[in-house]
């Protein structure tokens, strides 16, 4: 571990949407009493402020300049975290299938993939942290001590999301939200900046049939074994 690394290790979780990255990590973090850090919710949050700003989201050079205004922090609240920008609690807004859309084509533009990458070094670099997201094990931190990358079917991850979106009362449909799923992996996997990709050294975790405790067994094992090595 490197002298850098006051604080513990780095934990890297990516894989595509739907997958359990977000209801893991903030399992896992509390296990270990690490800080979770959502990087979705960093790219939601740079897309609803250009969507505030009416800031076109290829307008690369008005996007470099409001990712260099922007201030994103993550504050606990019990078990859970909100999500501040500016100060301001954007933790709701940014989860708008909306925002999920637009966050789509935002987290693509290389000028906000540069900016949140400074950000999230900085957040990380002490150890003692779980990134989730698309490139922590490739691009934001490829020397993480332990990397997983969590995936599930297709199918499966529709179906997770169908049934959260409609516990939230949306008026959806299964093959409706698979598709989505699928566009948002296609997009996610075929863009030029950062694509979705398992890192070479990252665990792969294939949950379709698997619970959320046994993934998030597993997840402890792995990591407290990597720590004593
Ligand atoms: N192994 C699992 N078995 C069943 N349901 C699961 C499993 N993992 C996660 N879920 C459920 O699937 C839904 C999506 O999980 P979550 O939001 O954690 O995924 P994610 O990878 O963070 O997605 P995104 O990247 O789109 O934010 C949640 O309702 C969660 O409770
Ligand atoms: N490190 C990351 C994290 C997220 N993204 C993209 C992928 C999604 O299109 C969008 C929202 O992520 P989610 O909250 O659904 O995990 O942000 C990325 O490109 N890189």
């Amino acid at each position: 571990m490197s002298a850098q690394r006051t604080n513990g290790v780095i934990v890297a979780i990516d894989g595509p949407s739907g997958a359990g990255k977000s209801s893991i990590t903030k399992l896992l973090a509390k296990r270990l009493g690490y800080l979770h850090i959502d990087t979705g919710a960093m790219f939601r949050a740079v897309a609803l402020m250009s969507q505030r700003a009416g800031i076109a989201c290829d307008d690369d050079a008005r996007l470099a300049e409001l990712c260099r205004g922007i201030e994103i922090e993550f504050e606990r609240e019990g078990e859970a975290y909100r999500v501040l920008v500016n100060g301001e609690d954007v933790s709701r807004e940014i989860r708008t299938e909306e925002v999920g859309l637009l966050t789509s084509c935002i987290s693509a533009r290389k000028p906000v993939r540069e900016a949140l990458l400074q950000m999230q070094r900085k957040m990380g670099v002490k150890g003692g942290v779980i990134l989730e997201g698309r490139d922590i094990g490739t691009v934001v931190f490829p020397d993480a001590e332990v990397k997983f990358f969590l995936t599930a079917s297709a199918e499966e991850r529709g179906r997770r999301r169908y049934l959260e979106l409609v516990a939230r009362g949306e008026a959806v449909s299964l093959e409706e939200t698979i598709e989505k799923v699928v566009c948002r992996d296609r997009q996610d996997e075929s863009r030029e900046h950062a694509p979705l990709k398992r890192a070479e050294d990252a665990v792969p975790v294939d949950s379709t049939a698997m619970t959320i405790d046994e993934v998030l067994a597993f997840m402890e094992k792995t990591v407290k074994e990597r720590v004593a090595a």
